[in-house]
């Protein structure tokens, strides 16, 4: 197990550097998640490029912290490029994971040379819902909602297919620090990235899970009409969590999209 403080917090990561011309990616996890959740994928691109995987704070084995808005994530996202001497780097961000890359390019935008934008959006959800959620989790812990949410997380195939992994997904998910779910819910709830979406000028991909309850097709769609000159695909027979219900398909989109980029930025890992 590898862990780094920065600015204070301690994060849970792993890296795998690649040898020769390779490039840097980094995996942001979503809501609710640890990065377990890019394991087939991490391992399909293992020695083809330099991956990085963290535990965003608040979740995971990596500290709590303070979570006042998407900032706080941003932080760590941008101290771990430092620590690791990324000069450039592709990131590729679930769901709130997306919006945390959103956020290091909006600050940053000479580190980023691509983006992978997973089942994300601009703004996701309305302050009511995540008000509703809040509440609840505080009231009662995150398994008062956690069936709720696996019904966004994966497709009712995988629900009848897969019982053993959807319980193994119900304990990372109710496993979670409680300030830190609750933490990043109100930092989802507050932050929106219709502006700087616009004024996104790097290579992206915006790909969305057919299924996909939380962050439906249609938006995924218009988080991609946002940003200029964007990509946008769909995975079929996949919910909110592609890189666990169709790690496959998720590959050959990166592989794809990565070799698309222009020479020049490999050999940052
Ligand atoms: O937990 C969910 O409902 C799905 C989700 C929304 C933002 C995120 O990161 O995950």
């Amino acid at each position: 197990m590898s862990f780094v403080t920065i600015g204070g917090i301690t994060l849970h990561h792993r890296h795998l550097k690649a040898t020769g011309n390779a490039r840097a990616i980094i995996f942001i996890n979503s809501l609710g998640t640890d990065f377990r959740i890019w394991d087939d994928i991490v391992s399909a691109l293992d020695g083809e490029m330099s991956l990085l995987v963290y535990d965003k704070r608040g979740h995971g084995l990596s500290d709590i912290g303070e979570i006042k808005s998407i900032d706080d994530h941003v932080d760590d996202l941008s101290g771990l490029v430092d620590h690791f001497g990324l000069k450039k780097v592709v990131l590729c961000g679930l769901s709130v994971g997306g919006m945390i890359a959103q956020g290091l390019y909006a600050r940053r935008p000479g580190i980023v040379e691509a983006m992978i934008l997973c089942d994300t959006a601009h703004k996701i959800g309305t302050n009511e819902s995540w008000n509703t959620r809040i509440a609840v989790v505080e009231r009662k812990g995150i398994q008062a909602i956690a069936d709720g949410v696996l019904k966004v997380w994966f497709t009712p195939a995988f629900h009848t297919s897969r019982v053993a992994e959807l319980d193994g997904y119900w304990n990372m998910m109710t496993r979670q620090a409680l300030a830190g779910y609750v933490g990043t819910c109100v930092a989802i709830r507050n932050a929106d990235f219709t502006d700087a979406a616009r004024r996104i000028e790097v290579p992206t991909l915006c790909v969305v899970g057919d299924q996909d309850g939380s962050t439906p097709p249609a938006l995924v769609r218009s988080l991609a009409a946002l940003i200029p000159g964007s990509r946008f695909e769909i995975i079929r027979d996949a919910g909110h969590i592609p890189c666990v219900e169709q790690p496959e398909a998720l590959t050959a989109l990166i592989r794809d999209f990565v070799a698309s980029l222009a020479p020049g930025a490999e050999n940052h890992g």
